[in-house]
């Protein structure tokens, strides 16, 4: 589509919204340093230079893009082996911040692949893109709203205004007041109903009001200094509505000493608010109904339906709807599960690992800067390359959870098909995010990614063990036998093994073909020091903001959802032909032929369940 008829298509879709041209998103601006202090950081607000696009120009029509399409030629020469060999190439190819180590030189890209992208991100606006977003600007403009998940984990002092108010105070005032209540809780000051202090925490969220507090506590779990604080105490998530999930949940524990703690952002989402009933009936049939004052708490933005639906809103703790679901961790969603498992000192230490690579992305140049060299190289691999993928591989069984939580942050930011003025993207947005911690997927999936599709990988690795184990006669501890394989995976998908080797090697000729490896296969390696709450907050950081980057460079709204809400409608639809089917025994209507027969023979094949059946909770 060229660029007259995009912009037809978008006066049509601007005819056809029920608000009008009221809604029209505003031009780029550039933003002055009013609405973002301290001081130390107006260097970044200095004049950019001028914005080549307009707001309907899509980043494909610009020269820099072009550019870059045309390079894939040259790229197409050249192989990782031979790039490998300028060190001059890798040496520029590596930077470091805070202790974070960042190696790109495995990329199918050069110094001058580099040099586009740059361009491709001045072409984007990407450094103003950056600064409305930290000025509280709404640029998530579909749902009106400011996108400031940087203010959660900002110092106390720091002024960042959403709608001329600065959120800093607000942001401070929750963090404080779970100081409080978590400390209550864990020094037992604040007890159960039959005055048992609360040892066991179920947080009751899903999406982003669960995975990234999985993720954090998975990764702290094993953590020596968060372990001394979590001694005697337990940490569950119940996210699936599946009654499955709840019998896992409460297994083993006692209502009587433990604590549920509802999050949902909206306080609507069907999935939470059935678990968060059940585990209401799960306590107060045990305890009576007045013990839900003492063993429910919520984490929301919406205190009206927190207190419609029972939990004191003394016992809510707020966040704003300038903080995305999937953004949510830093905000009460995380800090106050991760709070009440480890102590508010340890989540603390979690949120300035996260502000320092805030600061970073903010201010550091883009060539050294991390999010926003991940988020180019990500652009360069999908939209110029042609790989769709990305497999998040950390050679950390502590980051199990991490690529399942990335799935949802980048999946569902830069899942999307029109650009952020409604136009239809010619070109493909997003990236399918998977992976495992190594060396696990080494025994899975790397086959795949070694001899069949090509997808870049992200290596991340750990240099000091958090539980280190040494074996007397072994020849490398346990975490350097790991860490082997995160040094040599990289290479083995770049320098991939020809024919020639293998004849070297005496193989037989007919099995020289299977056991050819072509290399030329991109991956970046990315070293922490260590895997502490500081750690953690800097590498969940680096991941959004990569993210917002890549969203930035195509044009798109990065958060917002909207494709979550037709299949959730459908399930509303679904879910009254099942209650009238039951009850009434009416035959399923108004679906397709395939979904009337799936929904007919679910009915029948359950039809020996009551029509009214009493309370029934899971008991394992
Ligand atoms: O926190 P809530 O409002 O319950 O929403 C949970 C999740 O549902 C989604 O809206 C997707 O369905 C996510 O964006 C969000 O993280």
């Amino acid at each position: 589509m060229g660029p007259i008829s995009r912009a037809v298509t978008f006066l049509c879709n601007l005819a056809h919204s029920s608000s009008g041209p009221s809604e029209i998103p505003p031009l780029p601006t550039d933003f002055g340093p009013q609405n973002f202090l301290p001081a130390s950081t107006l260097s970044f607000f200095s004049p950019v230079p001028s914005v080549e696009m307009t707001s309907t120009t899509l980043i494909c029509d610009t020269q820099p893009w072009k550019d870059l399409k045309a390079h894939v030629q040259d790229i197409k020469k050249t192989h990782l082996r031979d790039l490998m060999n300028d060190k001059e190439r890798c040496e520029s190819m590596m930077v470091e911040f805070d202790g974070m180590f960042l190696d790109y030189s495995r990329q199918c890209a050069t110094l001058d692949t580099m040099d586009k992208l740059y361009k491709l991100a001045e072409a984007a606006s990407l450094k103003q893109q950056i600064n409305r977003m930290y000025s509280g600007e709404h640029i998530n403009s579909t749902e009106n709203r400011s996108v400031l998940h940087v203010a959660l984990r900002a110092p106390r002092d720091a002024v960042i205004n959403s709608d001329g108010k600065n959120v800093v105070p607000d942001v401070w005032n929750v963090l404080d007041k779970i100081e409080d209540f978590s400390e209550k809780v864990r020094s037992g000051s604040w007890i159960g109903a039959t005055g048992k202090p609360l040892k066991d925490v179920i947080a009751i969220g899903i999406g982003g009001s669960f995975l990234g507090p999985l993720f954090v506590h998975t990764a702290l779990q094993t953590d020596p200094e968060a372990v001394e604080f979590a001694k005697g105490r337990q940490l569950r998530f119940l996210a699936n509505v599946d009654p499955i999930d709840v019998a896992r949940n409460i297994a083993g524990l006692n209502p009587e000493t433990t604590l549920v703690v509802v999050v949902s952002k909206t306080f609507t989402t069907a999935e939470t608010m059935l678990n968060a009933r059940t585990l209401r009936e799960w306590i107060s049939s045990t305890l009576g109904p007045s013990a839900v004052a003492k063993h429910m708490v919520a984490v929301s933005t919406n205190l009206t339906l927190v207190e419609k639906f029972g939990i004191d809103p003394n016992n809510a703790f707020a966040f704003w709807d300038w903080v995305g679901g999937r953004y949510s961790v830093c905000s009460a969603v995380g800090v106050l599960p991760l709070s009440l498992q480890y102590g508010f000192s340890i989540v603390e230490k979690f949120l300035k690992g996260a502000s320092s690579i805030d600061d970073h992305f903010r201010s550091a140049p883009f060539e050294k800067n991390i999010p926003v060299l991940l988020g180019l190289l990500s652009v360069w691999n999908v939209s110029f390359l042609g790989y769709p993928a990305r497999a998040i591989l950390p050679y950390s069984q502590a980051l199990e959870k991490f690529a399942p939580h990335i799935q949802q942050v980048s999946m569902e930011s830069n899942g999307k098909g029109v650009s952020i003025d409604g136009v239809p993207l010619p070109y493909e947005a997003g990236e399918i995010d998977f992976g495992e911690p190594g060396t696990n997927g080494q025994h899975s999936f790397y086959q795949l990614i070694h001899q069949g599709r090509v997808i870049p990988c992200d290596f991340i690795g750990i240099v000091k063990s958090q539980q280190p184990v040494y074996l007397k006669g072994e020849v490398v501890s346990n975490h350097d036998e790991l860490m082997s394989n995160f040094f040599a995976q990289p290479d083995a998908l770049a320098y991939g093994k020809t024919a020639e080797q293998l004849l070297k090697e005496n193989v037989s000729q007919h099995l020289i073909p299977h056991k050819t490896f072509s290399g030329n296969r991109p991956s970046l390696s990315l070293l922490l020091p260590s895997l502490n709450a500081y750690n953690i907050g800097q590498l969940l950081a680096s991941y959004e903001h990569r993210v917002a980057v890549e969203g930035f460079v195509w044009g798109i709204n990065s958060f917002d959802q909207w494709g979550v809400e037709l299949g959730k409608s459908l399930a509303t639809q679904v879910r009254k032909q099942l209650h009238t089917s039951r009850t009434k025994s009416e035959p399923v209507e108004g679906f397709n032929f395939s979904t009337t027969k799936l929904l007919t023979r679910y009915l029948q094949a359950s039809s020996d369940i009551p029509a009214d059946p009493p309370t029934l909770l899971p008991r394992i």
